[in-house]
C-alpha cells in the first residue's frame, strides 16, 4: 500500500470505530480487516499502530485541534495531528494526504491552517483540564482520584503501557520450569511471574497459541492478576465449587487445576456463547469435573442447590477499568449510566450467588475494576444486607507471601505489574454461630 492508502485506511478504521461507540475497538478492527483481506500483514500492523496511537491521545489531540478552531475534530484531522505530534513536519503530512484512488484526499486550506497551529507544541499542555490530560471522561476522573489519590498520574500512566502476555502453567501436566523450557524450544522466552506460583510472562504479543505447550493444554493465556483471583478462593480437591460468572472459563480452568480435577465445579453464566467458548479450553486442559449451566429467568437450578457449595467465586461483570492496558479505547467508551447499571447488577449477582454458599463455606467477589464503588463499597453494602457473611482471611496456599492470609486485595499495573483486579473473601456463618450471635445481641440489648 502507498503511504497515502495506509492513511486512508487508518482514517476509515477510526471512522468505523466512531460509528460503533459501544463496540470494543479491537472487535471493530478485526471485522474491518476481515472485510479487506487484500491488506497485507505489514500494512495492517502500520495501520493498527497509527490508529491505536490516535486512540491513546484522542482527548488531547481533540483539545489541541479545538484550540486551533477545528471543531469537531474529524478522524482525518486527528490522524494528521497525531503524525505532527510524533514529529512529522506538516509539509510531509500534507503530501501524504494526496488525492487519487485509495488515497486520503488532500488537506483543505482550513485543515492545513489548524494543523500549522500545532507546530512546535507538545501533546501534553499545562492548560489542559486534568481529565483531558489523563484521557478519561470528565465524570470518571473524581472516581479514579478516589481510588488512586496522589498516585493518579502514575497509576493511569501504568494503565496506558502495553500489557505483558502472561500464561498460567497447568501444573497437573508440567511444572513451570518444564513449560518454560518447552516454550523456549519454540523460540518464546518467558520469565517466572513474581506473584502467581503458576505464571510465566512474555513480552508483548507473541504467537503462543501456535506452540505445542499451548495446544497440549500445558499453558493457558491468563493475566497474573486473574490467576491470583482464582488462587484466593482456596479451592481444593473434593470440594464443591461454583464459578458463578464463569464466562469462557479462564478462572474455571485454574480452579480445576487447584482441585487436581477432583471434586465438582459448576460453571454458570447468563451468556450461552461465552460458556460455549470454555468447552474447547476445558478439553484441551484435560478437565473433566466441570458441569456447565446456563442461568435463565425462572430457572430452578440455583434454588435446588441453595446453600450447597463449599466455595463460590463471583467474577462479576464490571467496568473493566483494570484492563485498560489491553483496551485503551475502553477509557473513553464507558458512560456514567453504564457504571450505574453495573453497580445494580453486581449487587444482584452477589446476593444470588451468596445464597448458594454452604454455612461455613466461602465466597470470593472479584472484579477487574479499579473503582471503589465496584469493589470495597460493593462489599460494604453486601455485609450490611447479609449479616451472616463476614470478611475472612484466605486459606489458600497458592498466594504469595505478600498476599497470604489477606481477606481483600487490590492489584494494579503500577504496584504489581498485573492488570487491575480486586478480590474479597467472605465466609457464611454456620447456623449455630448465627444463633449465638443473636443471643449476644439480645444480652447486650437487655
Ligand atoms: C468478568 S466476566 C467473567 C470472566 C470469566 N470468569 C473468566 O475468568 O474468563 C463476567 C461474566 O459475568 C457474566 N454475567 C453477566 N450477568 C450475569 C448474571 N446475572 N449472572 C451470572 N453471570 C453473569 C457475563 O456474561 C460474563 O461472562
Amino acid at each position: 500500500m502507498t503511504p497515502s492508502a495506509r492513511l486512508a485506511a487508518s482514517i476509515d478504521l477510526l471512522t468505523a470505530m466512531e460509528a460503533a461507540p459501544r463496540k470494543p475497538a479491537d472487535a471493530v478492527a478485526n471485522s474491518f480487516f476481515r472485510e479487506r483481506r487484500y491488506i497485507g500483514g505489514g500494512d495492517r500492523r502500520a495501520i493498527s499502530s497509527l490508529v491505536w496511537d490516535v486512540m491513546r491521545a484522542w482527548r488531547r489531540l481533540g483539545w489541541h485541534l479545538e484550540q486551533a478552531g477545528a471543531v469537531p475534530a474529524a478522524p482525518r484531522l486527528l490522524v494528521a495531528a497525531c503524525l505532527i505530534f510524533k514529529g512529522t513536519p506538516l509539509k510531509e503530512v500534507a503530501s501524504s494526504f494526496s488525492d487519487g484512488r485509495f488515497a486520503a484526499g488532500a488537506l483543505t486550506f482550513k485543515e492545513q491552517d489548524a494543523l500549522s497551529a500545532l507546530a512546535g507544541k507538545s501533546l501534553d499542555n499545562l492548560g489542559m483540564p486534568r481529565a483531558i490530560k489523563q484521557e478519561v471522561p470528565d465524570w470518571l476522573l473524581p472516581k479514579l482520584e478516589e481510588t488512586f489519590g496522589e498516585f493518579l498520574e502514575e497509576e493511569l500512566a501504568a494503565l496506558s503501557e502495553p500489557a505483558t502476555l502472561d500464561l498460567r502453567v497447568n501444573i497437573l501436566l508440567n511444572s513451570r520450569q518444564e513449560a518454560q523450557k518447552a516454550l523456549a524450544r519454540e523460540g518464546l522466552h518467558a520469565t517466572l511471574t513474581p506473584l502467581s506460583p503458576w505464571g510465566l510472562r512474555l513480552n508483548g504479543r507473541q504467537p503462543v497459541t501456535s506452540t505445542t505447550p499451548f495446544k497440549d493444554g500445558r499453558v493457558e493465556i491468563q493475566d497474573e492478576g486473574s490467576q491470583l483471583v482464582a488462587a484466593i478462593l482456596g479451592a481444593a480437591p473434593q470440594m464443591r465449587v461454583l464459578d458463578y460468572c464463569a464466562g469462557a472459563g479462564g478462572k474455571t480452568l485454574a480452579l480445576a487445576m487447584m482441585m487436581e480435577n477432583k471434586g465438582h465445579i459448576a460453571a454458570c453464566d447468563v451468556a450461552e456463547k461465552r460458556l460455549a467458548g470454555a468447552v474447547r479450553r476445558l478439553r484441551r486442559a484435560g478437565v473433566h469435573n466441570v458441569e456447565q449451566h446456563l442461568l435463565q429467568a425462572g430457572d430452578k437450578w440455583a434454588k435446588r442447590r441453595s446453600g450447597s457449595f463449599d466455595r463460590v467465586l463471583v467474577d462479576a461483570p464490571c467496568s473493566g477499568t483494570g484492563t485498560w492496558r489491553r483496551n485503551p479505547d475502553a477509557r473513553l467508551r464507558m458512560t456514567e449510566q453504564d457504571l450505574a447499571e453495573l453497580l445494580v447488577k453486581q449487587a444482584e449477582i452477589l446476593d444470588k450467588a451468596a445464597a448458594l454458599v454452604k454455612p461455613g463455606g466461602r465466597l470470593v467477589y472479584a472484579t477487574c475494576s479499579v473503582l471503589h464503588a465496584e469493589n470495597a463499597a460493593q462489599i460494604d453494602a453486601f455485609l450490611h444486607r447479609k449479616p451472616e457473611f463476614t470478611l475472612v482471611s484466605s486459606d489458600s496456599t497458592a498466594l504469595p507471601d505478600t498476599l497470604k492470609e489477606t481477606n481483600m486485595f487490590s492489584l494494579s499495573p503500577r504496584q504489581n505489574g498485573t492488570d487491575g483486579f480486586f478480590a474479597a473473601v467472605l465466609t457464611r456463618a454456620a447456623p449455630e454461630e448465627l444463633s449465638s450471635q443473636d443471643g449476644a445481641t439480645t444480652v447486650a440489648a437487655s
